[in-house]
């Protein structure tokens, strides 16, 4: 196998530069991880002094006060009878074009470019897997919970990092310590490692968070998506950090959960790092993206 990219500028064609072999199945691309975000930290650091470290911490204690069991409950059976809106994949891309997302540290850019940036970046690396490309491209489209039609959730009930619910918090979730005003915290039902859960039980029974994540699965899901597991995996665990990351709660998964996970494992690298403030030319990808739409979507969805 070989793999030539040039420098993994955005906006610039590298498409043509790739030589790959075709029967190499997972091609691990040359997608150069940057050591610092458009803000000058490394990325993630919930704890460095920079513009947007305040807000952030803000946003965290609210979203771990008010996420608890009964609420993701009370949310999921809302928002999974998916009688709001009737509208297309890209409509809803344009729509975010509306949106930034208070809880990240590394991006104050509108959502659109981040979902393009991903899966470009995705797209260069891995030209054959085009369910991952279309994955990046989505996998943050349940960010317009925050508008109006959709309910306009406050921020802490649609972005940031997720956990499970109906177990122990772990402590490598970030900024833990808010965890303590939440009332599931002191509720012996909900706060034991397995909680209501059982060893093996597969994530696809464990409640989390809720949020983009959970509301973009069930959106593709319940509109019958042909995308693999592993791209249904990938946008309902995106924001899992404690697992993808830190490794925790793997007592609840399942074999297929494994499997997902290194699929998840890749996603990650350039859901995270390809955040920057350099624009993709959106009508230029347009058509592909349109494309693959339509190969793994109906033309119309419920949301
Ligand atoms: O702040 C970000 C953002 O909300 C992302 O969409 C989410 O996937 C990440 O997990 C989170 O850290
Ligand atoms: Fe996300
Ligand atoms: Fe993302």
């Amino acid at each position: 196998m070989t793999i030539l990219i040039d420098q993994p500028e955005f906006g610039v064609e590298a498409e043509e530069k790739i030589s790959i072999d075709e029967n190499e199945l997972v091609l691990d691309g040359g997608f150069v991880v940057p050591e610092i975000n458009a803000f000058g930290h490394t990325f993630r650091d919930y704890d460095v002094e920079s513009e947007r470290r305040e807000g952030v911490e803000e946003f965290y204690r609210t979203n771990h006060i008010n996420q608890t069991y009964d609420f993701v409950k009370r949310m999921r059976g809302e928002y999974g009878k998916l009688n709001r809106v009737e509208m297309s994949i890209w409509e809803c891309c344009e729509l975010l074009n509306n949106v930034v997302d208070e809880s990240d540290p590394d991006l104050d850019e509108p959502q659109i470019e981040h979902l393009l940036q991903t899966a470009e970046a995705i797209r260069r690396d891995y030209p054959n897997e085009d369910w991952l490309h279309l994955t990046g491209l989505i996998h943050d489209l349940g960010k317009v919970l925050l508008l109006p039609s959709f309910g306009e959730l406050p921020q802490w009930a649609v972005v940031g990092d997720t956990f499970p619910v109906g177990c122990a918090f772990n402590e490598s979730i970030v900024h833990h310590k808010y965890f303590e005003e939440n009332p599931d915290y002191n509720n012996p039902t909900y706060n034991t490692k397995y909680g209501v859960y059982s060893e093996g039980c597969g994530l696809n029974n464990v409640m989390m968070s809720w949020g983009h994540d959970d509301y973009m699965y069930l959106v593709a899901l319940e509109n019958k998506t042909t995308l693999p597991s592993a791209g249904l995996f990938i946008i309902r665990y995106h924001s899992f950090y404690a697992l993808h990351r830190s490794g925790a709660y793997k007592h609840l998964m399942n074999d297929e959960d494994f499997e997902n996970l290194k699929w998840l494992q890749i996603f990650n690298k350039y859901d995270l790092y390809s955040k920057s403030k350099v624009r993709i030319d959106v009508e230029k990808v347009k058509p592909y993206y349109l494309s693959l739409i339509e190969k793994y979507f109906p033309a119309k969805l419920r949301w």
